[in-house]
């Protein structure tokens, strides 16, 4: 161990999944008092990398080294003792114990780099009250259950942070929340590279890499292609060197849609919604703007008829009952959910049948042979979508994150639905991909489908939307027309109704609207 050593090293990484070749031979060094973050498109096995050296995925060659000596992490445990912590966009959290028992769990008492049970107690009080600005007013004797996904995310980070880690994994762990709570993980993550600690970052949004990272590491088809500083990078030379070039998707609004309304909703209540009212017409591309959980991703759930709602909610002039997502989709209304892992897909089955779950009833009508069609249709989407798969028949579970969220989006797009509703449909989608399903939504309403869309990221309301209603507490308060969407307004109207105080002239207010 020398002085210049860097803190962690991964060199000729190797990892194959049956056919697929997930690292071929990638690298990555990070300093000490460094966030170093790990960039690629969706499948360049940038989870794969951080697996290796989190212990949980068993590499078939790699070098790795800690303070320049050569290690082997055979599994999470002997990570854990080189003090390493890793929090995955997928919870490994226990819904039925409370935020305190998930924090220690796993602490592994009395042995040599783990906490001992009583020093991990002692410590769950202050991680709580470090995460306390963005976790709300949650318990340490709270079941974990009754936390919102959001905050789950934050108790995750919580564990790992229990561990006081040299070296921190966030593979996507900010994908599920917002830009308030980002901050202050980030505040916290400034502090670990203070104390002298590398910390490893993956997201797909730019705007955290260059907030955050010191340094980058680009990966492309499980090579590492580029190693490169972030300040004084341009956000657009990031994006070229990791996907080539991607054509930019310019916000093109023209003439607002006037097609029929197509959706129309009146007093919508039930949890969180508090008498919701909008409209939407054909061809329309709606944004759902404000503070996170005032009631965006729930106003979806009840449209979709996947949680109970009262109110009325017409498609084309005929009454929809809220009754069940099955009673949804047969009056062409689709959702495409933000949580890929636990309502997106069915794991076991083959991407295939993924794809074409939602549209059998579609093709059978149609008369078409079904196998046949199947394939063909599932074919289409993984060529229009760009899904980077081995074969059709494989798992969906073997799919990269981003890519299972590809399927997620082209099951329902094979539905041609007439009222897609999209809730952060792009969380953990690569920039290239992003913009190509930014494309497939323009497309969609170009076609005459009304699309609603919920986001946690302002810039993807400004790219895509015609109009973005701004919730709070669970209502429309304000809205937001055409040139009038950036992600200053955007902000400043879900901070102003926050605040209680008047809307900025130009901006509707719902009464207005209405
Ligand atoms: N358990 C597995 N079984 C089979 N194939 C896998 C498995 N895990 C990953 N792969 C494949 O290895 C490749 C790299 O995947 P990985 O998840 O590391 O990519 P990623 O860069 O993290 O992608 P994303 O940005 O979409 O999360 C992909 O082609 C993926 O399908």
């Amino acid at each position: 161990m020398t002085e210049t050593s860097p803190l962690v090293r991964l060199t000729g990484v190797r990892k194959r999944y049956g056919g697929v070749r997930a690292l071929q031979g990638a690298s990555l060094t990070a300093a000490g008092g460094e966030v170093h973050g790990l960039l690629g498109p969706n499948g360049s096995g940038k989870s794969t990398l951080g697996k290796v050296l989190a212990g949980s995925v068993r590499p078939d060659a790699a070098e790795i080294e800690i303070d320049g000596a050569p290690v082997r992490i055979g599994s999470p445990r002997a990570a854990a003792r080189l003090g390493i912590a890793a929090v995955y966009q997928q919870l490994s959290l226990i819904p039925e114990l409370t935020v305190g028992e998930n924090l220690v769990l796993g602490q592994e008492p009395g042995r040599a780099g783990f906490l001992s049970d009583r020093a991990a107690r002692r410590r769950v009080g202050p991680v709580l009250e470090r995460l306390g600005p963005a976790l709300g007013d949650v318990r340490a004797d709270q079941p974990v259950r009754e936390l919102a996904p959001g905050q789950q995310q934050l108790v995750e980070i919580g564990k790992a942070l229990l561990r006081e880690p040299r070296i921190l994994l966030l593979d996507e762990a900010t994908a599920s929340l917002h830009r308030d709570q980002v901050a202050v993980v980030f505040e916290i993550v400034r502090e670990l590279r203070h104390a002298g600690a590398s910390i490893l970052f993956v997201s797909h949004r730019l705007d955290e890499i260059t907030d955050l990272c010191d340094r980058a590491t680009i990966l492309r088809s499980g090579e590492t292609v580029a190693e490169t500083p972030i300040a004084g990078v341009q956000p657009d030379a990031l994006v070229r060197l990791m996907v080539g070039d991607v054509q930019a998707v310019e916000r093109d609004h023209g003439e607002r849609p006037s097609g029929r309304v197509r959706l129309e909703v009146r007093d919508l209540a039930g949890g969180r919604l508090r008498g919701v009212r909008m409209q939407a017409r054909a061809g329309e591309i709606v944004g759902l703007g404000g503070l996170q959980g005032q009631g965006q991703s729930e106003l979806l759930l009840a449209l979709f008829g996947a949680t109970a709602a009262t109110g009325e909610v017409e498609v084309d002039g005929a009454p929809v009952r809220l009754a069940s997502p099955r009673a949804a989709a047969a009056r062409g209304i689709a959702l495409v959910p933000g949580d890929r892992g636990t309502q997106g897909t069915l794991p076991p089955r083959s991407i295939q049948e993924n794809l074409a779950i939602a549209s059998i009833g579609r093709r059978s009508r149609a008369g078409v042979l079904r196998a046949a069609g199947e394939r063909a249709a599932a074919r289409s989407m993984v060529d229009a979508l760009a899904i980077k798969l081995g074969d059709l028949g494989d798992p969906v579970s073997s799919l990269s994150g981003g890519n299972a969220q590809k399927v997620v989006f082209g099951k329902w797009l094979l539905t041609e639905p007439g009222v897609v509703l999209l809730d952060d449909p792009t969380k953990g989608v690569d920039v290239g991909a992003k913009a190509e399903i930014y494309r497939i939504i323009r497309r969609l309403a170009d076609e005459g489908a009304t699309v609603v869309i919920n986001s946690s990221e302002d810039r993807e309301l400004v790219t895509v939307c015609d109009r973005v209603l701004v919730m709070f507490e669970g209502a429309i308060h304000a809205e937001l027309v055409g040139d009038e969407i950036t992600e200053q307004r955007l902000v400043e109207a879900a901070l102003r109704i926050g605040a209680g105080s008047q809307h900025a002239p130009g901006e509707r207010t719902a009464e207005d609207a209405a």
